[in-house]
């Protein structure tokens, strides 16, 4: 285990940012902090940079208690948001940077410095840009250096804070296959910050998600966004319909359909989430798991129809995805009815469902 946390609390005067944090990340794990704005992951980042200081709790990062030491005792990489790199130094000094300031006896030789930083350069796919200016680098270019200068002085931990935030939409992307890659490549464990719920699935090993500075679910990408274990999670994570409903031994009533679930309520109101694309479709009633809903609206997106459509008396929309083959076969129109059943449900008491 690389970084251990256990009972993290910190308060910024009265407002708690974060409660209770346990959290433990793997060595070689890539790892994401998802949550809204606000629900504490920068602090959580910080602290593990010893930028903040917990006011209660214990952290260790390779099995040394580093509750209370300074970020200089730790061997910690950071990149934030907006690169800070030094305007007039050149590429290749800013990557050299965090060597040429050790201490004399730790300092690589000059020779060392250049071979390590054309190491870098290469990795960051920069090679021939060693002597541009960060003003001479489009936005991409500049956080790859940020991330060649982290990686220079051989971190135990990389910590990016939103590395990506700053740039347009497809330079984002790119971005983040490539640190997939890198990561790949260097295996340093790393920590990123995001609250960009497709930037988190595309990157990481595990996604920690975030709520109102706590850990709300940990786990794999696959398993918080299939197996989502609170109503905040489903609505964070992708996008999910809610069903007002009544459980009553393994299955919802919601309106006339009722739903198969293995939920443990029993005659309780209770909220289904069902994802999108988890519908069956049909045209004609097939059974009692059958919803009756109107069609709305229907827009295709290339191979993906995307369906609007309400429950009789209701103008709640219940948003439905289909590919466009099995859609197409089902020729429906606006102002039809059709019947839709979730091939999967999420059940949870009234209560939890706080959002
Ligand atoms: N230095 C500070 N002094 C006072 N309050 C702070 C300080 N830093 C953060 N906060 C507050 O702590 C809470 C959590 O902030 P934090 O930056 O950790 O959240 P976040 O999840 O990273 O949000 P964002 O995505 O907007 O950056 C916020 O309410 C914020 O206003």
């Amino acid at each position: 285990m690389t970084i251990v946390m256990k009972k993290i609390e910190k308060s910024f005067g009265k407002t708690q940012v974060l409660r209770e944090v346990d959290l433990q990340v793997e060595q070689g794990e890539l790892l994401a902090l998802l949550g809204p704005s606000g629900s504490g992951k920068t602090t959580l980042l910080r602290m593990i940079a010893g930028l903040e200081s917990a006011d209660a709790g214990k952290m260790t990062i390779k099995g040394k208690d580093v509750t209370n030491t300074s970020p200089k005792e730790r061997k910690v990489g950071f990149v934030f948001q907006h690169y800070a790199l030094f305007a007039h130094m050149t590429v290749a000094a800013n990557i050299a940077y965090g060597l040429k300031v050790k201490k004399r006896k730790d300092r690589p030789s000059k020779e060392e410095i250049e071979t390590m930083v054309n190491d870098l350069l290469t990795l960051v796919k920069l090679d021939g840009l060693a002597n541009r200016f960060p003003a001479e680098l489009s936005g991409g270019q500049r956080q790859r250096v940020a991330l060649a200068r982290a990686l220079a002085i051989k971190p135990d931990v990389l910590l990016l804070d939103e590395p990506f935030g700053a740039l347009d939409a497809q330079v984002r992307k790119e971005l983040r296959r490539w640190l997939r890659t890198l990561h790949k490549q260097t295996g340093i464990t790393t920590v990123f910050v995001t609250h960009d719920q497709e930037e988190a699935l595309d990157v990481a090993d595990k996604i920690v998600v975030m709520r109102d500075g706590q850990i709300e679910q940990v786990g794999s990408p696959i398993t918080v966004y299939e197996d989502p274990q609170t109503p905040f999670v489903y609505q964070f994570l992708g996008n999910a319909n809610r069903f007002n409903g009544r459980s009553n031994e393994g299955s919802i009533q919601v309106g006339n359909a009722k739903w198969e679930t293995a939920s443990a309520f029993d005659n309780e109101d209770v909220v289904g989430f069902a994802r999108p694309h988890e519908f069956v479709v049909s045209k004609s009633y097939q059974g009692n798991a059958d919803l009756e809903v109107v069609v709305q609206s229907i827009h295709p997106v290339g191979p993906i129809i995307f369906i609007e459509a309400t429950q009789p008396g209701s103008n709640d929309i219940i948003d439905i995805q289909q590919p466009k083959k099995v859609w197409s076969a089902l020729n429906l129109n606006e102002g039809d009815t059709m019947y839709i059943r979730p091939e999967k449900i999420g059940i949870f008491q009234v209560d939890d469902y706080v959002i």
